[in-house]
Formats: structure tokens, C-alpha cells, sequence
């Protein structure tokens, strides 16, 4: 068989989800007919599936496709990954910078999947804290290293927009595993992330 294509993977669940996104704009007081907005429906949809997409993949598996075994066993640190997930409050977007560092035990893995990792985790319903321990457990786990520190500063639009209405706070949440636990290595990340 042959396989499915992103469109035809996609489609049912962009469907199903429009007529939730008509339903919202005509409960607004808008027009669902107006020009401009006659396609938002599907727009919402198509956006809703690709920010919601992590629950579709597997992290592991991404890890797992690029572990090398290497010698190296100082910190590896990849900062300031750019993070857009959403609030499983009020989806709406929390955003900020991850850093990750891990000590290799005999492995390393390719740079590239440690972002890939976090995007699968943020395109879900999340909540800061559980995001930041999804990332540390599943390097924690697939790889194995000596120490894993995930830090995350983030902004919250649910906060921003509404609620509190708080344009300039920041959530910082951690975790550390393995030697970052030990404090030298914690505050030599600490100051490597600024
Ligand atoms: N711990 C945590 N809380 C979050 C996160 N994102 C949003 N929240 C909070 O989730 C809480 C939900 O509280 P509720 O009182 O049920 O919702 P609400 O009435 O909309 O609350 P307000 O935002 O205070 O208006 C709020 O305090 C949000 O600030 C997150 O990532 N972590
Ligand atoms: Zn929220």
C-alpha cells in the first residue's frame, strides 16, 4: 500500500475541526460569509493540525536515528532553541528559548534532534513544567548520558493577552538529571546559558 500523503493524512481531522472553527466565528458575531474570512475556518483547522502535530511522533525514535557512539564525554550544549507551544488551559501560545545540555556516556546523538525533540513536545497541550520534564526524561532515557539539564524561559499570552494582563513576566522552569545534580556542573551550564 502505497503511503498516504501529508494532504490525505491531514484532511479528515481538518474537516472535522473547520466546522468547530465556523461555529466559533459565527458565536463571535462575525460574518463566516465576508470575503475575508470565508476560508478561516480551514485556515484555523490547517493551523490547529500543524501546532498540535506532536501527538503524531515519536521523540524516541527520532533520538534513536541519530545516536553515534563517540568518546567525547564533556557537556554538550545546545542554548536558545526557540520554543512555540500551547497552554493546554487556554490554547493559547506560551513562547521563549529552550537550552538543553547533556554529558555523553558513550554516545552522542545529532545536533539537529535535540530541536526536533522539543518541537514534537511544544506541538502539544502542555504546560511549562511538564514540557520541560518530557524533554529531560526522554534524552534521559533514549540516550543515557552521565547528566541531562533542560532549562526553559518562557512567556505566556494567556497571561499577556488576558487574566493577569502581565506584559513582562517571565516563567523560568528546570530540571536536572545524573551529574547536574552535582552543583560545579550545575553552574558551569548555568553560566554557559547565561
Ligand atoms: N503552572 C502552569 N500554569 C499555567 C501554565 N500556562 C497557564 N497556566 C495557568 O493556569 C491557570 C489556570 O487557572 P484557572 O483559574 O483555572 O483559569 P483562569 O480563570 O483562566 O485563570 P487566570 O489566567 O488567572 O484568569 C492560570 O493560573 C494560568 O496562568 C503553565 O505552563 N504552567
Ligand atoms: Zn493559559
Amino acid at each position: 500500500m502505497p503511503y498516504k500523503t501529508y494532504e490525505e493524512y491531514t484532511q479528515p481531522f481538518v474537516d472535522e475541526v473547520k466546522s468547530n472553527y465556523l461555529s466559533i466565528i459565527k458565536n463571535i458575531g462575525e460574518d463566516p460569509s465576508r470575503n475575508g474570512i470565508l476560508k478561516t475556518p480551514e485556515r484555523a483547522a490547517k493551523a490547529m493540525q500543524f501546532l498540535t502535530q506532536g501527538y503524531e511522533m515519536d521523540p524516541e525514535k527520532i533520538l534513536l536515528g541519530a545516536m553515534f557512539e563517540e568518546d567525547y564525554d564533556d557537556m554538550v550544549l545546545i542554548k536558545d532553541i526557540e520554543l512555540y507551544s500551547l497552554c493546554e488551559h487556554h490554547m493559547l501560545p506560551f513562547f521563549g528559548k529552550v537550552h538543553v545540555a547533556y554529558i555523553p556516556n558513550g554516545k552522542i546523538v545529532g545536533l539537529s534532534k535535540i530541536p526536533r525533540i522539543v518541537d514534537v513536545f511544544a506541538r502539544r497541550l502542555q504546560v511549562q513544567e511538564r514540557l520541560t520534564h518530557d524533554i529531560l526524561e526522554c534524552i534521559n532515557t533514549t540516550l543515557q548520558p552521565k547528566g541531562v539539564a533542560v532549562v526553559i524561559e518562557a512567556q505566556h499570552m494567556c497571561m499577556m493577552m488576558r487574566g493577569v494582563q502581565k506584559q513582562n513576566s517571565a516563567t523560568t522552569t528546570s530540571g536536572f538529571r545524573g551529574e547536574f545534580k552535582n552543583q560545579e556542573t550545575r553552574n558551569e551550564f548555568l553560566k554557559l546559558i547565561g
